[in-house]
């Protein structure tokens, strides 16, 4: 399989261009920038890209370009920051611009590339840096130029490095995708052999080979990811895979069941319904710190898992491994640039489980960004109604109830949930939305009602666009559906009696408010 390996110096956009070279049909990684050239030798690359970052070439503590990389052999295209290290460590000049420079800028084709074959004489491009360089280092050719910047490309053929000052991988890049697919195929001569079918196939192969003889166990969410990976390991290990559902007393309105029931019908699973409600409950009572309310509900899902994986051990197998619904993006947050990101909130995370389950983990989609992970559905054959449900969360509404969690605030969020859940798909927006929810303010205000007077709730509606949950916008709904979620919920749920709407995007905010 053909691979090309992405060295991040920080960008934000760096996950762009691993989805790129994805959707052109070659599998892309991303490591961090502080790896070693011998350790990407070792992956035997197919090609290499050097990302942007936010650093300026030789300040300190700026990422250094390991010249190994260099050495492997293979060819390379270094984007924004990636050109500049290029152009440093081979010779060339660097120098800051006399005005930084982002947004669109018309690149002109001033001389041969590979990467503009089939491109016309300018291309509209994205451009993002505050210092360029001034003079190309030996071998190199400029191939691009714009009206206030001398060299906005350049390459060696011979040696097959390429260097872009804008960044390819954006959207506002035009021909960026042709570019990027000029690179892949016609500097590097790669396959398209990667997709999705491939993928279900070989991860099928890989557990079955992994697991041997042994049982393994999957906390089942009724999730995209959960879901995914089950229908997975069924297909592998057939009834050897316990998966557990489990009803942590924060879910939505019927969630339990119905997920329960979905999977029931779709899939031949050997799945068990755990109520643990009360436990989580009880260990919830009275608490209103964010961290707390995720914590506890973490270590209460150990658990329950270390329980059931007791159970079955008892009836004399083994349990080696947990399976879980890990995601590309979980994967690179913790290999970022900086290293580890500072803790903004601690997404409740199977991850803590291994150690004291003292069982492996088998994570098939941590190659996989969302998008991917609802493809593979799909080959898998899994319901449009499954692949297209919102994420989520693992800590539930215990997260959307701001505050303290009783029962009669639980019950007030569920029947406001519903509605939004309703009008939204009664709208066509659940599709063209992230996610969307309602979340349960912990403060009261006066209304009238009825010519009395009221003294109740505030729903906030939180509905955002995204592509990854990286980052997020919220969407523009139509003000009749608001509207109309408004209305119901003012109406139908006793306790609340004014709904507001959350126009914050992520960052600042966060998609969900704890
Ligand atoms: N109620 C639950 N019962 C069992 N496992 C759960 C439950 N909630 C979460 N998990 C586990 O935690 C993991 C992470 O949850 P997360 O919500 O990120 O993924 P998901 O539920 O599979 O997919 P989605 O992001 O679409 O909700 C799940 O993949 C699943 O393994
Ligand atoms: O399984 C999960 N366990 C968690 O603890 C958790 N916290 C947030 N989320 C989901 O992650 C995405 C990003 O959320 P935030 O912007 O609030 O961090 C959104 O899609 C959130 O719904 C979680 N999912
Ligand atoms: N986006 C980038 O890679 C920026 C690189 C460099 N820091 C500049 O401002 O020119
Ligand atoms: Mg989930």
């Amino acid at each position: 399989m053909s691979k090309v390996i992405i060295i991040d110096y920080g960008s934000q956009v760096t996950q762009l261009i691993a989805r790129r070279v994805r959707e052109l049909g070659v599998y892309s990684e991303i490591h961090p920038c502080q790896v070693k050239a011998d350790k990407i030798k070792a992956l035997q690359p197919d090609a290499i890209i050097l990302s942007g970052g936010p650093a300026s070439v030789g300040e300190e503590d700026a990422p250094k370009l390991d010249m190994g990389l260099l050495e492997i052999g293979v060819p390379v295209l270094g984007i924004c920051y990636g050109m500049q290290l290029l152009a440093h460590n081979l010779g060339g000049e660097l120098s800051q611009s006399e005005t930084r420079e982002y947004g669109p800028a018309e690149l002109e084709f001033c001389g041969k590339s590979t990467l503009w074959n089939g491109l016309g004489k300018s291309s509209r491009v994205w451009m993002s840096h505050g210092d360029k360089v001034s003079k190309a280092p030996q071998g190199f050719d400029v191939c691009g130029k714009t009206s206030t910047l001398g060299i906005a490309a350049m390459c060696d053929e011979k040696r097959k490095i390429y260097a872009l000052q804008f960044h390819p991988e954006v959207h506002h890049s035009l021909d960026g995708t042709a570019m990027i697919k000029n690179f892949l195929f016609e500097v590097a001569h790669l396959k398209a052999d990667w997709n999705m079918h491939n993928f279900a196939e070989r991860v099928i192969e890989e557990c079955r080979e992994k697991v041997g003889g042994g049982h393994v166990i999957c906390a089942l969410s009724g999730g995209v990811d959960s879901t995914v990976v089950a229908v997975l390991l069924n297909k592998a290990i057939g009834h050897k895979l316990h998966c557990i559902f489990v009803n942590n007393g924060v879910l939505r309105e019927n969630e339990g069941e119905e997920v329960v029931n979905y999977l029931r019908e779709h899939f031949d699973l050997n799945l068990k319904y755990v109520d643990a409600s009360k436990l989580f409950l009880d260990k919830l009572a009275g608490v209103d710190d964010p961290e707390k309310k995720r914590k506890i509900i973490g270590h209460t899902f150990i658990d329950v898992f270390e329980q059931e994986a007791n159970a079955i051990k008892a009836g004399g197998v083994s349990v080696k491994f947990l399976a879980q619904g890990t995601l590309y993006p979980d994967v690179i947050e913790s290999v970022s640039h900086k290293g580890p990101s500072a803790v903004i909130k601690s997404h409740h995370n199977v991850g803590g489980l291994p150690e004291k389950m003292d069982m492996d983990l088998i994570e098939p989609l941590r190659e996989l960004f969302k998008d991917e992970v609802r493809a593979v559905g799909a080959e898998l054959g899994i319901p449009e109604s499954v692949l297209w449900r919102h994420p989520f969360p693992g800590p539930g509404l215990a997260i959307r109830i701001i505050g303290k969690i009783t029962e009669e605030r639980l019950n007030i969020l569920r029947k406001a949930d519903t509605i939004v859940q309703e009008e939204l798909r009664a709208s066509g927006w659940y599709r063209k939305v992230w996610q969307g929810f309602a979340v349960l303010l912990p403060l009261k205000t006066v209304g009238v009602m009825g010519d009395g007077r009221t003294y109740e709730s505030v729903i906030a509606l939180r509905i955002v666009d995204s592509v990854d949950a990286m980052t997020a916008d919220w969407s523009r709904i139509p003000e009749d559906v608001l509207a109309k979620m408004s209305t119901r919920i003012i109406n139908e749920v006793r306790g609340v009696n004014r709904v507001v709407l959350d126009i914050s995007p992520k960052p600042p905010s966060t998609i969900e408010w704890e």
